[in-house]
């Protein structure tokens, strides 16, 4: 469902973050992507959501070309891939419910839809009882369990994760891990670039390693294979 072909990204700055990259990823797969810091970890992970386009090179979504796609069609394409990150990006000013729900509003979802499918997902994260809550009231586990529910929302084909346990203490990341393989377990192609050992080296997947914008090491069930 995912191709990259010989995919290479140079930003304006100069620097070369991609250097010719190939992979393929099937639906369903859950996938590690490790490496050093400045490896082009991010930066791959960019251009499936389309957050930034290579410089040449195909990036193929379900056979589309999407460093192809105009810039108006880029919000049908992030329907299909839900994108949680490190710092979890909620809207500071919209209470739990209303950050989940902002998702299905902004694609004219139904009201009565929103109102179920929202309430599901934060039954599914455990967050049901602090729908009302703002996300400054809440710990950083509990707003990385709504940045969960916000990216799953509209049901994606596609989950990817930059660093999602970055800033969690390690229980909470173990939760956070949990939630991750049941979405997987329902059929969620799962994306997840990470620094952390004991959870790729405790809960097996596949494990690409990118160093210096290539993939040096792709391995199913594979391990962390770093020091740092
Ligand atoms: N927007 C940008 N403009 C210019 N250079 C960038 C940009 N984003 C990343 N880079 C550069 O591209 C290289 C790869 O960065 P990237 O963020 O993809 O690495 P990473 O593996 O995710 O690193 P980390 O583990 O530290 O998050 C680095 O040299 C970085 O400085």
């Amino acid at each position: 469902m995912i191709q990259m072909k010989n995919i290479y990204k140079k930003y304006p700055n100069g620097i070369v973050a991609l250097n010719g990259l190939n992979v393929e990823i099937d639906q369903g797969e859950f996938v590690y992507i490790v490496g050093p810091s400045g490896a082009g970890k991010s930066t791959f992970i960019k251009m499936m959501y389309r957050e930034e386009r290579p410089s040449s090179g195909q990036m193929l979504v379900d056979g589309k070309d999407i460093g192809k796609l105009k810039n108006r069609k880029v919000p049908f394409l992030r329907r299909d891939i839900g994108v949680v990150f490190q710092d979890f990006k909620l809207l500071p000013r919209l209470n739990v419910y209303e950050n989940v729900a902002f998702a299905l509003e902004v694609i004219e979802e139904k009201p009565q839809i929103i109102k179920e499918r929202v309430m599901e997902v934060l039954d599914m994260v455990g967050l049901k009882h602090k729908a009302k809550m703002f996300p400054r009231e809440l710990s950083g586990g509990e707003q990385q369990r709504v940045s969960i529910a916000r990216s799953i929302v509209n049901t994606p084909k596609i989950m990817i994760a930059d660093e999602p346990t970055g800033n969690l203490d390690p229980d909470t990341s173990w939760d956070i891990m949990n939630l991750f393989e049941q979405i997987n377990a329902a059929g969620t192609t799962i994306i997840m670039a990470t620094h952390n050992r004991e959870i790729v080296n405790k809960l097996r997947h596949r494990v690409i390693a990118i160093e210096g914008g290539l993939i040096v090491r792709d391995a199913a069930g594979g391990d962390y294979g770093y020091e740092d």
